[in-house]
C-alpha cells in the first residue's frame, strides 16, 4: 500500500524539513510513504520525490529543472502527467510521454497521473476509459517502477471525492490495462480514506490538501496500516 503527499505549490524548505521530521516519528511498517514538495524544498530523503522535471540532463530550458538538479539531491521519484500540469501548464500527451520515457530510462519511480474531466464522467464509464486511454498513449504500462494515480479532475481540490462505486469501476477497468499499483487521488480526507483504501484494486492514495497538515497525514498512514490487503 502506498500513501503519497502532493504538496503542490505549498510549503517552504524549512516547513518541509519540519514536516518530514514529524512524519518520521511514526513507524510506517509496510506502507510506502512518499512526499512531493515544491522544487525549492527538495532535499535528499528516501521519502521525497519531485512534482515535475524536464526530460533532459540540463540545457536551455528556462524555468525548468532537469536530471542534473534532481540528482544533486539523489531524487529518484517523480510525478508525471498531473492534471494541473496537463490543464494549467498545457502539457501535451506527447510531451508527457517524452518525460515518462526519459525518467524511465533513468530508472525513476514514476507516479503517472490520469483522470477525466466532469463532462466525460457524465457520459459513463465506457467514455471515461476511452478518455483515460488517450492519457496512456506512449506509456509503458509494464514498467516495473510505474505507479498509476487515477485522479478524476472534478474531484481534485473540490472536497467531493469520486463515489466508492465510481472508484471501484474505474480501478477495475484500469487493472485490465496494467498490473502495477493504482492509487486514487481527489479529495481524499481523513473521513473517507478508510473506505477508499478498502476498495478492490485501490493500492493506495495520492493526497493533496489533506496532506498539508502532518498530523492528518500521519493519521492517514495509521489507517492504511490497519487495513490488511
Ligand atoms: O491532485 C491531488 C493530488 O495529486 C489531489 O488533491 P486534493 O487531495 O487536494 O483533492
Amino acid at each position: 500500500m502506498i500513501v503519497a503527499a502532493n504538496f503542490k505549490m505549498h510549503k517552504t524548505r524549512k516547513e518541509t524539513k519540519e514536516y518530514l521530521k514529524k512524519l518520521k516519528s511514526i513507524n510506517f511498517e509496510d506502507i510506502k510513504v512518499r512526499v512531493f514538495p515544491p522544487f525549492t524544498a527538495l532535499f535528499e530523503d528516501e521519502l521525497i520525490g519531485a512534482q515535475n522535471g524536464y526530460p533532459a540532463i540540463n540545457g536551455a530550458y528556462t524555468g525548468e529543472i532537469g536530471l542534473e538538479q534532481l540528482k544533486e539531491f539523489n531524487i529518484n521519484k517523480i510525478l508525471i502527467g498531473h492534471s494541473e500540469r496537463r490543464n494549467i501548464l498545457n502539457e501535451s500527451q506527447e510531451f508527457i510521454a517524452k518525460k515518462f520515457e526519459f525518467f524511465k530510462k533513468e530508472n525513476f519511480e514514476i507516479i503517472y497521473c490520469i483522470g477525466e474531466p466532469l463532462e466525460i464522467r457524465k457520459k459513463g464509464i465506457k467514455e471515461v476509459i476511452k478518455y483515460l486511454k488517450t492519457q496512456l498513449i506512449g506509456i509503458d504500462l509494464n514498467y516495473q517502477k510505474l505507479i498509476i494515480a487515477y485522479e478524476p479532475v472534478w474531484a481534485i481540490g473540490t472536497g467531493v471525492s469520486a463515489s466508492i462505486e465510481e472508484i471501484k469501476e474505474t480501478h477495475y477497468e484500469i487493472r485490465k490495462l496494467t498490473n502495477r499499483p493504482i492509487l486514487y487521488g481527489g479529495s481524499v480526507k481523513l473521513n473517507n480514506i478508510e473506505e477508499i483504501l478498502k476498495v478492490e484494486n485501490v493500492d493506495g492514495v495520492l493526497v493533496g490538501s489533506a496532506s498539508l497538515d502532518v498530523k492528518t497525514f500521519k493519521q492517514m498512514i495509521q489507517i492504511a496500516k490497519e487495513i490488511k490487503k
